[in-house]
């Protein structure tokens, strides 16, 4: 029998990455790609030449890799991933690609969000990738988000409505949901479901585990809430990211411009600052 062996070249094209040719983009896709082209400008620069980056995941981020491996100068930093997607495309476009095993200090992660509100706590997972997102970006001296100009919020919950993902061992289903339902009598909690096209069944994530998606309406107290249900005893991670990002970009959607919304030190605290 005659085995053909492919080559890197035709394995990288297997994996059908989307098209960002900018004159194709909806306004939506152009806004994600204005936060993120701007955040990778101003964030990284040719002084990270030793850097370790880390990268989120989720359709805002393929915007910045791809603004990654336009910058020349940017390509002997090491760049660690937060997911099976990002880790694809770190190896799509030849960058350097680092393992959160090896590097547990990282200078820098960029990462999209489902919701923003006016402290810069976030919403993130819709995409599944919570954990291993969470993971690299506590070991980040800084974090930044990247979104279109949608996902700016007063308060969470009131505009990512599918409701908080929350990442469970699958045997820990039924219980995790008893509790929560117990916990918060008007949350409304569902196991997320693949596309039936795609697979039968629930989604699946990078690390074998289940989603929930869990409404409970707009949210007072994201810490607590976070707390809470991350003390269940099953819940492996929760998609309240709260007082870990330091600056958002947000891209407008009827114009080109990018709003930043980041963290400036006052009194013993800090305040947000938009410009
Ligand atoms: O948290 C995430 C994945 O788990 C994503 O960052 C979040 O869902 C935003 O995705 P997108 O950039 O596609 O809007």
């Amino acid at each position: 029998m005659l085995l053909i062996r492919p080559s890197s070249s035709l394995l990288r094209h297997a994996i059908a990455f989307r098209s960002l040719a900018t004159h194709s983009l909806s306004k939506a896709e152009r806004g994600k790609q204005l936060a993120a082209y701007r955040a990778v400008d101003e964030m990284l620069d040719s002084s990270l030449e030793k850097g370790i980056i880390g990268l989120g995941s989720g359709s805002t981020i393929e915007h910045a890799i791809e603004r990654i491996h336009q910058r020349k100068d940017l390509h002997s930093v090491v760049y660690v991933p937060t997911s099976f997607q990002t880790k694809r495309l770190i190896l799509h476009y030849n960058l350097r690609l680092g393992n959160i095993d090896q590097y547990t200090s990282v200078d820098l992660t960029i990462d999209g969000a489902d919701e923003v509100d006016a402290n810069l706590n976030a919403i993130k997972g819709g995409g599944a990738c919570l954990f291993q997102e969470r993971l690299v970006a506590q070991a980040s001296k800084k974090f930044v988000l990247i979104a279109d100009e949608r996902k700016k919020s007063d308060k969470l919950g009131s505009k990512y409505l599918r409701g908080i993902p929350i990442e469970i061992v699958p045997m820990a289903l039924q219980t995790v949901l008893f509790n929560i339902q117990n916990m918060w009598e008007n949350a409304t909690v569902r196991l997320r479901m693949a596309t039936p096209t795609d697979k039968a069944g629930p989604v699946v994530t990078d690390n074998g585990n289940l989603i929930l998606d869990c409404q409970m309406g707009p949210i007072d107290d994201p810490v607590n809430v976070y707390r809470d249900i991350k003390l269940l005893t099953g819940v492996v991670d929760v998609g309240l990211f709260c007082n870990m990002a330091e600056v958002a970009y947000f891209g407008g959607l009827e114009d080109e411009k990018v709003d930043i919304w980041y963290k400036q030190k006052s009194g013993k605290g800090s305040t947000v600052v938009r410009s």
